[in-house]
């Protein structure tokens, strides 16, 4: 069997600053042309952990393989990260096409098309004599990003790039990274301190507080897990799952790993639900509705702790 290819796989790493730890055994694994939102509050390492990755800080301990590279290989690796951390590294007084072309000459890309093929794909051809100074912090994300896809990355890092922006921006921004994902075929790790303007944008979800991992989940299982059902627990999965179907008539439930049972049908009528589970002698130890927003759900993987 071929084995899996990763973009990036990190294993254990950790960061102090002043003897507090800041990233501890961070283990992640980033799979070719997914979106992976990197979700935490404020302060709880997402910078840092992107700084490790494009080699801006090191790791005290653990390791970091990039493109399949580690060790001495991964400088050379790195050059196939595009990247736009804390603030976009604007030039505020030349134009959107100077800025390109000032990072496209610092790089050494000769491409005489690249300023107006980079423009056209963030939005921003029409710009003309206008200074960065003047524009909106959307068109600043823009810019940034565009100055980020010089090089063509095939791995592009975002540090919260849809911070401060209206519901119109995010959605902007949210099209702009589908579309270079399906168009350029990328990776992408995007933070945010909030997951709900990452939803839909991400395939992927990982959520960090206080440096650790807390959970990475795929789109699907985070819907699945915000989904309102039925939660049902008793010793006989098998027979409560014969009895839905037999006398509830539904398939519409799943049998959780834990052998509990989510049922996704009868939540306005789960007093019909008790009754028929007690007249064909189910015994339950748990039944209760459950179901998040994006944010509870957030809350309860970082287990409800407030920053202090
Ligand atoms: N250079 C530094 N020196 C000292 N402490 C630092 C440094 N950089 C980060 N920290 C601390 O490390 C912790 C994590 O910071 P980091 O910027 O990685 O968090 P974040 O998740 O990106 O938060 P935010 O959303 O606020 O940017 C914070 O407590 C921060 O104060």
């Amino acid at each position: 069997m071929k084995e899996k290819e990763y973009i990036l796989r990190t294993s254990n790493l950790s960061k102090s600053y002043h003897g507090s730890k800041v990233l501890e055994d961070v283990s992640i694994a980033l799979e070719p042309g997914k979106i992976y939102g990197l979700i935490g509050q404020n302060g709880a390492g997402k910078t840092t952990l992107m700084r490790v990755i494009t080699g801006l800080i090191f790791p005290e301990e653990g390791s970091l393989e990039l493109f399949g590279q580690s060790g001495s290989g991964l400088p050379e690796e790195r050059k196939r990260i595009g990247s736009m951390i804390e603030y976009p590294s604007i030039i505020p007084y030349i134009t959107a096409r100077e800025n390109l072309t000032y990072y496209k000459t610092l790089r050494g890309i000769p491409s005489k098309i690249l300023e107006d093929e980079l423009l056209a794909l963030v939005g921003l051809k029409d710009t003309g004599k206008k200074l960065p100074k003047n524009f909106s912090l959307g068109m600043k994300q823009r810019l940034g990003i565009a100055i980020s896809l010089i090089g063509n990355p095939e791995f592009l890092i975002l540090d919260e790039p849809v911070n401060g922006l209206d519901p119109l921006g995010v959605i902007e921004i949210r099209e702009l990274i589908l579309r270079l994902c399906e168009e350029r075929h990328m990776t992408v790790l995007i933070s945010s301190h909030n997951l709900p303007e990452l939803y839909q944008m991400a395939t992927d979800y990982i959520i960090i507080h206080r440096g650790k991992i807390k959970k990475a989940i795929t789109l699907k299982e985070l819907e699945e897990s915000c989904k309102h059902h039925i939660l049902i627990g008793c010793r006989e999965t098998e027979k409560l799952a014969g009895v839905i179907e037999m006398q509830l008539h539904t398939a519409n439930y799943k049998v959780m790993p834990d052998k509990t049972l989510k049922l996704y049908d009868y939540l306005d009528d789960r007093e019909f639900v008790a009754k028929t589970l007690i007249d064909n002698g189910i015994v339950t130890t748990n039944f209760t509705v459950q179901g998040d927003t994006l944010e509870n759900y957030f809350i309860s993987v970082i287990g409800g702790e407030q920053d202090v």
